[in-house]
């Protein structure tokens, strides 16, 4: 039966469809005194441990569960491969709740076979905003598929949640479940084509010419905007101010306030790069953008093991053209090795995506909604939330 599991949850339902139902909470907040205080049941043999990223032992065991069994593109060549110092940065936001970094045990092997975590966030659905987990890295050893463990997953993170008396969620997937609020398509900006081509990530196009594709997509070893460097605290506040302004023209997107901007947007090596355009003239920030690093495993490749890829993250110009800001973008990201820009078509990324030699994906990444109903599915260009 499809969907066996989410035809029990407060989630859109696709029978619903076409219904005139009211937008917002499905079902109503409940007295935390009243949420379940035991955990789950799992199967035989299995047992709930609570995962402290603050030990390297621990995050090494998430990071090697996740690189061998998390998300895999359509074709199983490449797999995501998150590294220990972003997926700490990840899951340690403000505010964050260690018991919301779940994971599954082998009892007898104490082997770590299962993780799900949530973050909090504060997240504006049209003008309500409202506290809600973000749910992620949802995942579940290969060798134990079918047994039924995600749905226990998915109902224990929901009981930890509830017991810190929050009641809606938001998670995405490239699958289609009951039912996404908006569903956006990703592109790739190859920086690297040569490497692309030999992994299978991209193929050469008809009537073209390796040494043509390397031309078309060659970058300049410099950025062009006066005025443009790597984001420093300093520049925290003005940040907050631009992108608080930006994302406010959005249906869906985080609030964010002065920490979160520093916490998220502060440049890690390797994990958040961030940059802001300060007017030579007026020393005022004008523009700011971001992407964020995640290489992934490419799977029977005899010359490459890793595909280095960052992720466009939130960007925003109100002096510089976009498209003149995400192309120093794409420059900087060249110049540190990136083999490929990633970008959905969700904000204003459709204005930029095919002027800079963006091609389509060959997937689509779905955002949803736990226990709050949205009455029409957006448009991709009304969402401003980008989930890691
Ligand atoms: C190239 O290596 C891959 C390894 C695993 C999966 C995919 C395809 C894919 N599923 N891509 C995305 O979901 C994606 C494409 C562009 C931008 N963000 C994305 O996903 C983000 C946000 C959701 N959580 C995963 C990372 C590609």
């Amino acid at each position: 039966k499809r969907h066996a599991f989410w035809e029990t949850q407060p989630v859109g339902q696709f029978a619903d469809r076409g219904k005139d139902l009211e937008e917002g909470p499905i079902e109503p907040p409940q007295d935390v005194a009243e949420v379940r205080q035991e955990p789950y049941n799992l199967p035989k043999n299995f047992e709930w441990c609570t995962c402290d990223l603050n030990s390297d032992e621990t995050a090494a065991e998430i990071y090697n569960l996740l690189t061998t069994n998390y998300v895999e593109d359509d074709e199983n060549m490449f797999r995501f491969k998150y590294s220990k110092e972003f997926l700490r940065w990840a899951l340690q936001p403000p505010g964050y709740f260690t018991s919301w970094h779940i994971g599954v045990r082998g009892q007898a092997t104490k082997k770590l076979v299962g993780f799900i975590s949530g973050v909090p966030a504060h997240i504006r659905v049209r003008d309500k905003v409202i506290i809600m987990a973000e749910i992620n890295f949802l995942c579940v050893h290969k060798k134990l598929r079918s047994k039924r463990l995600a749905p226990v997953l998915i109902k224990e993170v929901t009981r930890r949640v509830h017991l810190e008396n929050i009641w809606q969620a938001v998670y995405t997937a490239g699958v289609v479940l009951p039912t996404p609020i908006t569903t956006s398509r990703y592109w790739h900006r190859s920086l690297n084509p040569k490497k692309l081509i030999d992994v299978g990530f991209s193929r050469l196009g008809a009537r073209m010419t390796m040494s043509r594709t390397i031309k078309l997509y060659r970058l300049p070893e410099t950025t062009v905007t006066p005025g443009f460097r790597p984001m420093e605290r300093r520049d925290v506040a003005a940040v907050r101010r631009l992108l608080h302004s930006y994302l406010s023209q959005f249906v869906v997107a985080p609030e964010l306030s002065e920490k979160d901007v520093e916490y998220w947007l502060l440049p890690i090596e390797d994990v958040i790069s961030s940059f802001v355009v300060e007017d030579p003239e007026s020393r005022e920030i004008t523009d700011f953008c971001s992407f964020y690093t995640l290489p992934s495993s490419i799977l029977g490749n005899k010359n490459y093991s890793d595909l280095k890829a960052a992720y466009s993250y939130y960007n925003v110009a109100t002096k510089t053209p976009l498209l003149q800001l995400m192309n120093d973008a794409l420059i900087v990201a060249k110049r540190n090795m990136y083999d490929v820009f990633n970008a959905l078509d969700i904000m204003e990324n459709q204005t930029f995506l095919k002027e800079l030699k963006f091609g389509p994906g060959d997937g689509h990444l779905h955002y949803y909604l736990y226990n709050y109903r949205l009455n029409a599915a957006m448009k991709p260009e009304t969402l401003g939330l980008i989930l890691l």
